[in-house]
């Protein structure tokens, strides 16, 4: 059987809801693939629950299904016998024949309901006022359509909202998480794995990494019969009409194009043409904004940026979908020439800093740092960036960091052009400043004796040579 990796927030939530009195409504929400069945079929072993799939079928159909899943449940074959049966009266069996025991009722892809019926939010609050309320269950609402499950569900106005007990909203895992899908690798392989794959379980599942990276590109990517071949056309055809100009986009963004107008300009259309596209890709958790994390107003900050929030997207556009038309006719070999000369410098080394900002958020965690990190982002400004800002909001203290993903090893000029850049931070209420610098290569001799002599300043090997 396959290991099961992480979760453990979230069972942990789950378990507590499902172990108060009374009943529950949690729903879960999250882009596709990233593991929401998985978390609920894990959650659910050994528990009695009724765990029902809509489809994208006429009602009728779903409802058959649904009262099929329930007639077995209760092993009752004369409510499989019943004819045009509605929702109502199927929660009206299951209330009546509900014992002491808390059983677990999972509306998976819970989104395709509400498209073949609008009314169907409002058809299930009634039957949770009326029945299920009063009962020994926990109702669990799934689904990967996020805005439609914002709408429909979280939403001030939708009929569900003041009923739910709590929400998930499942993220892709984190990079630690990795060496549990590729136990062999390295850690340099791991960063490498995660850039191309991201935190995807689906993704990090299906590529079957054996030891060489271009190969497993070649194998796992650029391959037309593979799984990822294509995979961020079905991911966006599933979801959205029009896939044109949202794919002219994301392609811009991963190109470098970060702010609105050069998109816009990239694209040669006005930016106002570009807001719905974006928000809709935000919305399915494909794109991200990002402000420097030292913003106040983070909605009104005018610094914000647009990244691909998913490496596995990020690498395809920049390095697959280009080349279609090279794949197509079988020229696999100057795909992943060109893979080769830029992947480090025009993908890896970013990823690297997200890595090491989740590195440095776990040492502050574990109380490794000399303070604690509650907010951590980057900081910018028209010519400069830092890679890590890290804020303790108690105690106002601050963490400034660099990441360099180089074959030289670090000198003590990059602490000297850091604290350079630091000077034009405008943090109100600062207090104690700390440095720490990320290495791939390490740091040269002097450096490694000036930071022995500094209190506030770390500096990591990272990853570590194996
Ligand atoms: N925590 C995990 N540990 C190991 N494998 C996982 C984990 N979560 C998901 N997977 C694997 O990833 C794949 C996709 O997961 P799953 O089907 O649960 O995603 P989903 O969010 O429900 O997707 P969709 O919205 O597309 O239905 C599954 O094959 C599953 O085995």
């Amino acid at each position: 059987m396959k290991k099961f990796v992480d979760r453990e927030v979230e069972l942990q939530f789950l378990e507590s809801q499902f172990s108060q009195n009374g009943p529950a409504l949690v729903v879960i929400y999250g882009r596709r693939r990233v593991g929401k069945t998985a978390l609920i079929k894990q959650f659910i072993k050994n528990k009695k629950a009724i765990y029902f799939l809509a489809t994208e079928e006429v009602e009728s159909q779903n409802i058959n299904n649904f009262k099929s899943l329930v007639a077995k449940f209760f092993n009752n074959s004369l409510l499989e016998k019943i004819q045009n049966i509605t929702w109502e009266e199927i929660f009206e069996f299951i209330t009546a024949n509900i014992e002491s025991e808390k059983i677990i009722i999972v509306i998976d892809e819970f989104q395709y309901l509400c498209k073949v019926n609008p009314s169907f939010a409002s058809i299930l609050q009634k039957i949770w006022d009326e029945r299920l309320k009063e009962k020994n269950v926990f109702l669990i609402l799934c689904g990967s359509l996020i805005n439609m499950m914002e709408q429909q569900v979280l939403n001030y106005s939708s009929p569900l909202y003041g009923r739910r007990t709590g929400q998930i909203k499942l993220k892709p895992l984190k990079f630690k998480y990795l060496k549990e899908f590729f136990p062999q690798a390295t850690e340099d392989e791991l960063i490498w794995l995660y850039a191309i794959l991201g935190g995807v379980p689906k993704y990090l599942e299906v590529f079957n990494y054996k030891g060489d990276i271009f190969e497993s590109i070649r194998e796992n990517i650029l391959n037309k019969q593979s799984f990822l071949y294509e995979e961020p056309l079905f991911l966006l055809e599933r979801e959205i009409q029009d896939i044109g100009t949202y794919f002219s986009l994301i392609k811009s963004i991963s190109m470098g194009n970060h702010k609105l107008h050069q998109i816009a300009q990239n694209l040669s259309v006005h930016q106002t043409r570009l807001t719905k596209y974006i928000n809709t890709l935000i919305d399915l958790d494909m794109l991200r904004r990002e402000i420097p994390v030292t913003e106040e107003y983070p909605e009104k900050s005018k610094k914000g940026l647009y990244f691909i929030n998913d490496n596995f997207l990020n690498f395809w556009f920049k390095f697959v979908y280009p080349f279609k038309e090279q794949l197509e006719l079988d020229n696999v070999e100057f795909v992943l020439e060109n893979i080769k000369r830029k992947i480090v410098t025009e993908h890896i080394s970013y990823v690297y800093e997200d890595v090491c900002r989740e590195y440095a958020l776990e040492l502050s965690n574990r109380s490794e740092l000399p303070l604690k990190v509650s907010k951590i982002g980057r900081w910018w400004d028209k010519n400069d960036e830092i890679d890590i800002v890290g804020i303790d909001q108690t105690s106002g203290s601050i963490l400034y960091g660099e990441c360099k993903y180089t074959n030289a090893k670090v000198d003590i000029d990059l602490f000297y052009s850091l604290k350079q850049k630091v000077s034009k931070v405008n943090l109100k209420n600062k207090t104690k400043e700390y440095y720490i610098i990320f290495s791939k290569s390490g740091f040269t001799e002097r450096f490694l004796n000036f930071a022995n002599e500094m209190k506030n300043l770390i500096l990591i090997n990272f990853p570590k040579r194996s």
